[in-house]
């Protein structure tokens, strides 16, 4: 499912992830020993140097154990990723140097940080476990305060339960820039935060991006906030990619029965459009057990015989757009696939 995109230049990956997997062990459960939560199974795509791209998807899909994956915080069961060309680990590209270059903002602002260390602190932090002198850090850090909106002057010396939770998702963005890092993995990062501050705080991302010639990783399941944030967006369902493109076609043209459900869920405004919704029944399976050949097929308004047996494969869906379904796979035996003209018998 690796696609490239148009970025305004050549697109180059920053990030590459190939056959990820990552199986949670489970000791006891009505399954039997051996049991394992198939958490990522399989994933494969790239971020593109300078792009946003989105990661939506239910609850439980998988997304936050990506993005763990990614940030190292998980060993995967198995899989490769490259950064930048350089394989992540060994002496290509050293953990701590990984770590430096790519950080992470989570959805729970207050648990993120430190509530000993003032917000001066919080930012100073990261630079002097990297080696900054102290008087250096601490200057750095008011002038990221500064940047992400928070007057160092009123609101360095402060604690984390003084502040409010918009302001508290500033100190930990002001926190990831620390140490000048090249990519952010942004998970569920505003969806905390009331609908105003919530606006001003996406203003401020993506004003920093451009400012900083950053790539995000903007894992959300608030569909519109992803749409308004992103380059491409990447669809996931019970651990696997079902769909990768760029925004506006994948918005526009939907080639996942899933995403087609998933985005005919964003509440309209228009009665009109409401009544025509076919909304996502049920719940996602359970990632213990999934179901057979394409784990969607059990919730889907076009699953047919064969897709209980056959898994699909990436087809594209139009230009830097793929889709796995059935339905676009020719030859799959799906009744509603094309089937490969036949060669005339000779
Ligand atoms: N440490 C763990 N041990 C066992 N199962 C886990 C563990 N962490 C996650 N899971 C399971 O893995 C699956 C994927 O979880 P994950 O948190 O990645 O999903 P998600 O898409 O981020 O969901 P949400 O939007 O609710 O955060 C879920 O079934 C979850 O219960």
């Amino acid at each position: 499912m690796e696609q490239p995109i148009d970025i305004g230049g050549p697109a180059q990956p920053l990030l590459t992830i190939s056959g990820m997997v990552k199986h949670f062990p489970l000791k006891k459960t009505a399954f039997g020993a051996g049991t394992v939560v198939r958490a990522v199974d399989g994933v494969d795509f790239q971020v593109m140097k300078g792009e946003t791209l989105g990661v939506v998807g239910e609850s439980g899909c998988g997304k936050s154990t990506t993005a763990r994956l990614l940030m190292q915080l998980l060993k995967p069961t198995r899989g490769q990723m490259v950064f930048d060309g350089r394989a992540i680990g060994g002496r290509d590209l050293p953990l701590k140097e990984f770590r430096r270059q790519v950080q992470m903002v989570f959805q729970d602002s207050y648990a993120s940080l430190n509530p000993r260390l003032s917000i001066e602190d919080t930012v100073a932090f990261g630079p002097q476990v990297h080696g900054m002198p102290r008087r250096a850090a601490r200057s750095n850090a008011r002038d990221l305060l500064a940047r992400v909106g928070l007057p160092p002057q009123r609101l360095a010396e402060r604690y984390p339960h003084e502040l409010s939770g918009g302001q508290r998702q500033r100190v930990n963005i002001a926190r990831a820039l620390a140490l000048q890092p090249r990519m952010v993995i942004l998970d569920e990062a505003v969806s905390a935060l009331d609908r105003s501050v919530q606006a001003q705080v996406i203003n401020l991302l993506l004003d920093l991006k451009t400012e900083f010639g950053l790539t995000y990783l903007f894992i959300s399941h608030d569909l519109n906030v992803v749409r308004y944030m992103s380059d491409r967006v990447m669809v996931m369902y019970l651990g696997q990619v079902v769909e990768i493109g760029p925004v506006d076609a994948l918005y526009a043209a939907p080639a996942h029965p899933y995403t087609r459900a998933l985005l005919s869920s964003i509440p309209s405004l228009d009665p009109e459009q409401r009544s025509e919704k076919a909304a996502l029944s049920g719940d996602p399976p359970n990632p213990i057990d999934p179901p057979t050949g394409c784990r969607f097929h059990p919730r889907c308004a076009l699953a047919a015989p064969v897709c209980a047996r056959r898994a699909p494969k990436p087809i594209a869906a139009g230009a830097q757009h793929a889709a796995s379904c059935l339905v676009h796979e020719p030859d799959s035996g799906h009744p509603m696939a094309q089937q490969r003209r036949q060669r005339p018998a000779a």
